[in-house]
């Protein structure tokens, strides 16, 4: 069972003449509860209510101590709340103003009459809604909610909390204001004008949680019809940090990439774009899986993608499921579900195996249960060590990309990010548990956009010295 962050707050009302507190704490243990706070929001003579914050595992769990607490004498649950719940009401964002407008003089300036100027000036050269709007240092976070998180295709409302999250980490690490987007429809052609006709308020667009292979033909298309980066996080963002990550965990087991078997669990979306930046760094050998099996020469696939990946990919054209493949493997990347690799699938892996289980939110293996067979093991989550997540990469990407008011994120740029994130760990620090740079270290936005706007030179990519 994973570890829970889950907390719920239980409103109870007790008559003290019935029951003590410490009954109903120890009832609550008993049913696998895990008492973290005790709030006393009214105290009578005989009847008290308190608000008491449980640590639960799960809501079955949570139904479990509502009953028990329900029935016990004296007692009654008036409410009953999610602490993650309450943390969403009303949304996690809002758009704040620079200036106070208090008086007439102010208003018109910053609105009717004096704005028409500053508008007239933009609409004479358009590139001054870089220096006289937000657009600098705006980013659209997009979502057809079609791939959200592990979740698959939820409704687009349903992936507005993960969209403004994404946001407030934005803003969070490299002080960038994104807005989250959630499109009402999941028709290429509709997504890509949408986007093409919001891009005038944009500096740049983060595309995230769409599925493959529409996202491929969504993001290919943009990069080439805009004049704005396009960046699809769940593709570039994660394959930036995997490879950062790998480059780290190679350094502990002593191995070339070039020699490595990396098998990638799941060709979707990530694993496309891990599979390509791995061979780009020089991986030999890469065994693409997904549900079918190992992709390999030979079959026919009804997409561009796999067939691409069938073509430069698996170069012993090895065949099977994923308990086959991965036997020999050094290292194995699951950006698939959540569950799927075995502990036996591990035994079999080559000596020092790495094991990135990156589904999220529950990976394809749990660390307490592949931790005594593996050298390096990293997951998507922050409840554990080594969390490789694209967090660690879209806002100093985007920073670095805004600053330099780069037209595009070429390779060379991913690479730099990647090789920055890597260095940010020093040779000295670096071990089994920490291979990758913590999502709070300041550094990291730093390092990488600098590496970023460097890479934008390089490339001519640039538009800003
Ligand atoms: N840790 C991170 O930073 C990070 C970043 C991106 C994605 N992810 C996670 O990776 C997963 C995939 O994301 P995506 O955006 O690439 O989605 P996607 O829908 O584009 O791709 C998922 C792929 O996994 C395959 N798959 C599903 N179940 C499988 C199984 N049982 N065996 C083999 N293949 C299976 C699907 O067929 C699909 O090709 C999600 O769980 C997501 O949360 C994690
Ligand atoms: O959202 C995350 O935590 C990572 C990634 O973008 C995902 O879709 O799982
Ligand atoms: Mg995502």
């Amino acid at each position: 069972m994973a570890r829970s962050n889950m907390h719920v707050i239980l409103r109870l009302e007790m008559d003290k003449k019935q029951i003590t507190f410490g009954e109903i704490a120890t009832s609550i243990n008993n049913s696998g509860g895990d008492v973290v706070a005790i709030d006393v929001i009214k105290e009578g003579p005989v009847m008290t209510i308190r608000d008491i914050t449980i640590k639960v595992a799960n809501e079955k769990e949570q139904q479990r101590i509502v009953n028990e607490v329900n029935g016990l004498a004296g007692v009654s649950v008036r409410h009953v709340s999610d602490r993650t719940f309450l943390v969403h009401l009303g949304g996690k964002i809002e758009v704040k103003s620079k200036l106070d407008i208090n008086n007439r003089e102010q208003l018109s300036q910053v609105y009717t009459p004096e704005v028409a100027r500053v508008s007239q000036a933009i609409d004479t050269n358009p590139l001054l809604a870089y220096n006289l709007t937000i657009k600098n240092n705006a980013v659209a976070v997009i979502s057809d909610g079609t791939a959200v998180l592990g979740l698959g295709k939820i409704k687009p409302e349903a992936a507005m909390p993960v969209m403004e999250g994404k946001a407030m980490l934005f803003k969070r690490f490299a002080n960038i204001n994104a807005y989250p987007l959630c499109l009402n429809t999941t028709d290429t052609e509709e997504i890509i004008q949408v986007i093409k006709a919001l891009s005038p308020s944009f500096g740049g667009i983060n595309l995230e949680d769409i599925a493959s292979p529409q996202c491929f033909e969504i993001e290919e298309r943009l990069k080439k019809e805009m004049d704005i980066p396009v960046f699809h996080d769940d593709q570039h963002g994660t394959a930036i940090v995997v490879l950062a990550g790998i480059f780290n965990a190679l350094k502990l087991t002593k191995k070339n990439i070039e020699d490595c078997k990396i098998v990638v669990c799941g060709i979707g979306a990530a694993g496309t774009a891990i599979t390509k930046m791995l061979l780009n760094a020089g991986a030999g050998n890469v065994v693409g899986v997904d549900r079918e099996g190992a992709i390999h020469k030979g079959n026919n696939y009804d997409n561009a993608t796999w067939s691409w990946y069938a073509k430069h990919t698996n170069p012993n054209n090895e065949q099977g499921p994923l308990s086959t493949v991965i036997k020999d493997a050094d290292i194995f990347i699951g950006v698939s579900a959540g569950g799927i690799l075995k502990v036996d699938d591990v035994k079999k892996m080559a000596k020092n195996p790495v094991v990135f289980a990156l589904a999220n939110p529950n990976p394809e293996i749990l660390p307490e249960d592949a931790d005594p067979y593996v050298r390096v093991m990293a997951t998507g989550r922050s409840d554990y060590p080594n969390q490789v997540n694209n967090v660690l990469c879209f806002p100093g990407i985007f920073r670095g990309v805004l600053d330099c008011r780069a037209s595009a994120i070429n390779e060379e740029m991913k690479l730099a990010a990647a090789k920055a994130i890597a260095s940010t760990i020093s040779e000295d620090e670096l071990n089994e548990e920490y291979i990758i740079p913590g999502v709070f270290n300041t550094q990291v936005v730093q390092n990488i956009s600098e590496a970023v706007i460097q890479a934008a030179h390089d490339t001519g990519v640039a538009r800003k010295v």
